[in-house]
């Protein structure tokens, strides 16, 4: 007995969508090819995960480069969901120079909140795909070394309580999650060490820009994409039409002392990186759906690049 065969209409403009779709696939061969077998480096900003649906193409699009044979390593912020329940519950907090004062007690909400709320959801959206997301804090198994941070604002040291830059990445914690064909999800919360290098008991709340960047350099990551929400590195912000596509580590750093609030750290974070090794950093528009993977997989790189001074001359 035979099958009737199904036969499906198809119209000129049906094939021609269909054909779109195929060009866009192959159109990512070569550059699923080049990062193959490498670790890519993901910071997801706060203002980044704004709505349900961004939230969940940003975890369509970290399973997808895993399935391609990507490493991929999320360190996730959360300044807005930190400032809601600060506000919530009456603990006023400030920025100095991009960084959150952080006393003890808005310190007990900003670990709550980076690592028992925003973590778990990331978490449980990457896991909706397949057992594939573990979390870990900058405690855990000595991720994250750190010391006190200050700022230098008009000319003068200012304290920023309990606030730390990352004096140490211990990478092997993140790699086996990741020899596991897992993909660790990290939120910067770390423990302070003194001088002598010995811990003092007390944990520091940082910057997940410059956590990112750390944790790009210590794993010789091939990539540092950081989602926010802006299209990019303006030169004379707010103006939009000063979006700068590509700059040299030598201009960023030129450019560095004259940025403002957010963007301090994050082009910090940035420059950190490429002179570290990372061949490239990249600030994308997190409120775009798939941002993250039009800048990894096809040639249309949005948003701003930072590359190394020699890939300049
Ligand atoms: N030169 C600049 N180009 C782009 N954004 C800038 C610039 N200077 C300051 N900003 C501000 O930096 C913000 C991004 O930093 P931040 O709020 O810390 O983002 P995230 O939470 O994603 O880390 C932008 O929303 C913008 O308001
Ligand atoms: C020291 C410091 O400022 N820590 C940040 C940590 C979270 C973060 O960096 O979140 P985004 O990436 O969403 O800005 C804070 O308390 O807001």
């Amino acid at each position: 007995m035979t099958e009737n065969p199904t036969v499906l209409p198809r119209d000129e403009s049906t094939l021609s969508a269909a054909a779109d779709k195929a060009e866009v696939l192959v159109e990512a061969l070569p550059w699923i090819q080049k990062f193959a077998g490498s670790t890519i480096v993901i910071k997801y900003g706060g203002n980044a995960m704004v709505n349900d649906q961004l939230r969940r193409a940003f975890a369509e699009d970290v399973v997808f480069l895993r399935h391609v044979g990507v490493d991929p390593v999320v360190v996730h912020g959360g300044g807005p969901q930190i400032n809601a329940m600060l506000e919530a519950l009456g603990i006023k907090s400030e920025f100095r120079g991009g960084h959150r004062v952080t006393t003890a007690e808005a310190m007990d909400v900003v670990r709550m909140v980076l690592t028992g709320q925003v973590s778990r959801e990331l978490i449980g959206l990457i896991n909706s795909h397949g057992p594939y997301a573990v979390g870990l804090s900058g405690e855990d198994a000595a991720l994250l070394q750190a010391r006190r941070k200050t700022v230098e604002i008009d000319g003068v040291e200012t304290d920023l309580g309990l606030v730390g830059e990352v004096t140490g990445v211990n990478p092997e914690a993140v790699q086996d999650i990741l020899d596991a064909g897992r993909i660790p999800v990290i939120s910067t919360i770390a423990p302070e060490f003194d001088s002598e290098g010995n811990p003092t008991g007390e944990v520091l709340n940082i910057n997940a820009d410059l956590a990112a960047g750390a944790v790009a350099s210590a794993l010789g990551a091939s990539k540092l994409v950081m989602l926010t929400d802006v299209e990019g590195l303006y030169a004379n912000w707010p103006d939009k039409s000063s979006l700068i596509s590509s700059l040299s580590a030598a201009d960023l750093r030129a450019m560095l002392p004259n940025l403002q609030s957010g963007m301090i750290p994050k082009m910090a974070a940035a420059l950190a990186a490429v002179d570290s090794g990372v061949p490239r950093a990249h600030i994308v528009d997190g409120r775009q759906p798939h941002s993250m993977l039009l800048e990894i997989v096809t040639s249309a790189g949005v948003g701003t690049q930072v590359v190394p001074d020699e890939d300049t001359l």
